[in-house]
C-alpha cells in the first residue's frame, strides 16, 4: 500500500488547504508502519528515526531527503546526528498534516 502513496505527487498546499481527518490519519498511518505521529506547539507532524553504521552514511541519506524535498518543493526538519537520522514531515501553511506529508514520508522510505 505504501508504494500507492509513494508513486503520488505531491501538490502545491497552501493556507487553507484540508488538515487530514482523523479516519484519514488512521488509514495513512497504516501505511506507514515505521513512523510515529507527534505533536508538537500544537502541530501534528510525522517522524521516523532512520539508524545507520556511522556518520557519513547518515549524511548521505540526509542528502537524498533534501533532493527529494527540492524536488517535491515540500520540506521536512532532518536532524543528522552519527548513525542516525530523524525526519519531520508536517506542513507549516497549515500547522498540521497534509496528504503531502505522507506522501512524502513514503517517498522518504523509498530512499533507502
Ligand atoms: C513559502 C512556503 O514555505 C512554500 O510555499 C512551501 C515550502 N515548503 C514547505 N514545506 C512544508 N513542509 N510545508 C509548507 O507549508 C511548505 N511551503
Amino acid at each position: 500500500m505504501t508504494s500507492q502513496l509513494s508513486t503520488q505527487q505531491c501538490e502545491a498546499c497552501h493556507a487553507d488547504a484540508p488538515k487530514v481527518s482523523d479516519e484519514e490519519l488512521q488509514e495513512l498511518m497504516s501505511q506507514l508502519p515505521d513512523w510515529v505521529p507527534e505533536v508538537r506547539d500544537g502541530v501534528m507532524m510525522l517522524e521516523r528515526v532512520y539508524k545507520f553504521k556511522n556518520f557519513k552514511q547518515a549524511w548521505a541519506f540526509s542528502n537524498q531527503v533534501a533532493e527529494l524535498a527540492e524536488a517535491e518543493f515540500h520540506h521536512p526538519a532532518i536532524l543528522l546526528e552519527w548513525g542516525k537520522v530523524t525526519v519531520t514531515w508536517w506542513t507549516h501553511a497549515i500547522r498540521g498534516l497534509h496528504k503531502n506529508d505522507f506522501i512524502c514520508a513514503a517517498k522518504t522510505d523509498q530512499l533507502l
